[in-house]
């Protein structure tokens, strides 16, 4: 009989700073190691199952160890009866039926024949399962790659309702083909749909190119500019302009993470100097001005090209301001809160309590960018999507465990900059903000699902529940409770920034492609049978542009009494 070899257990990375307590990081790590094989070998099993002649896993599955339930997993037909279906404009109690991994008919009293799947929904909400338009598994990122690849990333999300995501390719020295064959391989491993956004990174007649090329033949309508990490991703206004440009061009949307790189640097260099090297460093060294800043900036270039532009992780009042500045004049402006940004809040790092060890794992998982700001910060970022300002919730999943975190234990400048989200989502937005009345259920759908589907071109495909969409569906109890641990989670994390929490709601079951994959706490996942989901070019924020621009250029051509020009 063959067994799965257990995964080693990585030392404590968190040597004695201030350590007061370091029996706790240990005590935690063994039981987090723990419960994390036992998801790992689940999802192995299920795994050596589908790829095992590719693979050569079968021993494994032999072995006999976890759940695989190939009848639902197969199932094809399936009804949910009796729920509340909700869509982002409307809700009803009806049935929804599904077949060959689409939905085909949602009315009350369905009836069936044999062989089909009944689902009892009374009393529970039927959504469309959710849609994460901001990922990053199995990126390569400060010298390190996130510890969530396409499988155990999505897997994750699948266990929290999550059905879709879009995730973002990083060139291979700049080239953007290079990068996107990369990411073709890395997804391979995908059990849920997928989609690519495209960094860009440099920029010459090569890169407008494939731009070009990846638009109208690879599917990818989505191209972000790193206005932060000097030296690595970051780019210039110089490039920012002509990206725009080529954005507008191809029907594309561009997308920025705003933050101004160079005076980031300064603000590292400044907090090195005044021996501040711990992860407060990180906060420290990059303020919520410096998010507006570029935020502004970015917005008014686009405005400069009139194209529109979608800002990645708000995480401040500085920057969401800037966005509602905007949109009140006009400018189509997307902001994406992401979930961190919206619950979190960096009162860790001043606690004076912050000593213990546990605490100082804590703090380490804290370090993303833009940084997890002030209490305040989240509270409007909430009243923000709630009014419609931010328009729909992202993760930025982005995680690394805490070996790969503690690579900046002597300087905060080599902490691994990202957190965990994919799985937690779901549950957070709901209770968070429906539960305490800032967001209706449909509004819910909208911040979590309809729009990211809108914005990238492939609603109704995704992001509803009705005749002829996909079947990624979810059933979620209102009234049953969620909580949120590292010994239960379903990233190949050993540790979890929202280590803990628990509230009101839970996914119940997840249908992914019109399979049953998350059920009486189970997943039951095939790697592999995720699909690429193309995404074409121009969108609804193009509507109305070429006519903006068709009075500019008139007005400039008058040629007597010439009326000033206006974007
Ligand atoms: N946000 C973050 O800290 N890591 C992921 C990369 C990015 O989106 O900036
Ligand atoms: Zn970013
Ligand atoms: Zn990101």
């Amino acid at each position: 009989m063959v067994t799965v070899p257990p995964r080693r257990r990585a030392p404590s990375p968190f040597p004695p700073l201030r350590r007061r307590d370091q029996s706790c990081i240990i005590q935690n790590t063994d039981s987090i190691s723990s419960s994390n094989m036992m998801h790992m070998r689940s999802l192995i099993l299920l795994l050596s199952i589908s790829l095992s002649p590719l693979f050569g896993l079968s021993q494994i599955c032999e072995s006999g160890i976890g759940y695989c339930d190939s009848e639902s997993v197969l199932s094809s037909k399936v009804l949910i009866a009796g729920g509340t279906v909700v869509n982002a404009d409307h809700q009803e109690v009806a049935d929804v039926y599904v077949e060959d991994g689409v939905i085909v008919d949602v009315r009350p009293n369905i009836k069936v024949s044999d062989g089909v799947r009944i689902i009892d929904a009374t009393g529970k909400f039927v959504m469309p399962g959710g849609i994460d338009p901001h990922t990053h598994l199995a990126m390569e990122f400060m010298g390190t790659e996130t510890i969530d690849n396409f499988f155990s990333g999505q897997a994750a999300a699948l266990a929290g309702g999550t059905t879709m995501h879009i995730d973002f390719v990083i060139p291979v020295h700049g080239s953007l083909s290079k990068g996107y064959e990369a990411y073709v391989e890395k997804a391979k491993l995908s059990c849920m749909d997928y989609g690519f956004h495209m960094a860009i990174t440099k920029w010459d007649d090569t890169v407008s190119k494939e731009m070009e090329i990846m638009v109208k033949e690879n599917g990818i309508n989505s191209f972000k500019f790193f206005m932060a990490y000097k030296g690595s991703l970051m780019i210039s206004d110089e490039l920012l302009l002509e990206g725009l440009k080529q954005c507008k061009s191809l029907g594309a949307l561009a997308m920025v993470h705003a933050e101004n790189g160079d005076a980031v640097f300064e603000g590292q260099k400044r907090m090195i100097e005044l021996g501040i090297t711990g992860p407060e460093g990180h906060a420290l060294s990059r303020p919520p001005v410096l998010e507006g800043e570029a935020t502004a900036r970015a917005i008014r270039l686009a405005a400069f090209v009139n194209a529109p532009l979608y800002v990645v992780h708000v995480m401040s009042i500085d920057a969401m301001e800037e966005i509602a500045r905007a949109q009140k004049s006009g400018q189509k402006v997307i902001g994406e809160p992401v979930v961190s940004g919206l619950v979190l809040d960096d009162s860790v790092l001043w606690d004076p309590d912050f000593i213990t060890a546990a605490k100082q794992v804590t703090i380490f998982l804290f370090v993303m960018s833009p940084p997890i700001r002030a209490p305040g910060h989240g509270k409007a970022l909430q009243a923000a999507l709630s009014t419609g300002i931010l328009k729909l919730v992202g993760t930025d999943h982005c995680t690394f465990n805490s070996t790969q975190k503690s690579f900046g234990i002597d300087d905060f400048r080599k902490i691994p900059n990202g957190v965990n989200g994919l799985e937690e989502r779901m549950h957070l937005v709901w209770d968070t903000m429906v539960e305490s009345g800032q967001l209706s259920v449909t509004d819910f759908v909208r911040v979590t699902s309809t729009e990211c589907a809108k914005l990238f071109n492939i609603y109704p495909r995704k992001g509803a529940i009705r005749a002829g969409s996909d079947a990624d569906i979810i059933i979620f109890n209102p009234n049953s409770t969620f909580h949120i641990s590292a010994s239960s989670h379903h990233s190949r994390s050993d540790t979890n920034v929202y280590e803990g929490r628990h509230g009101k709601g839970k996914v119940e079951v997840t249908i992914a492609g019109g399979k049953i994959v998350w059920e009486n706490d189970e997943l039951k996942v095939v790697p592999g049978s995720g699909k690429y989901v193309s995404m074409p070019p121009f969108n609804y924020l193009y509507n109305g542009i070429d006519k903006a621009d068709e009075n500019y250029l008139t007005s400039l051509k008058a040629p007597v009494n010439r009326i000033k020009p206006s974007l």
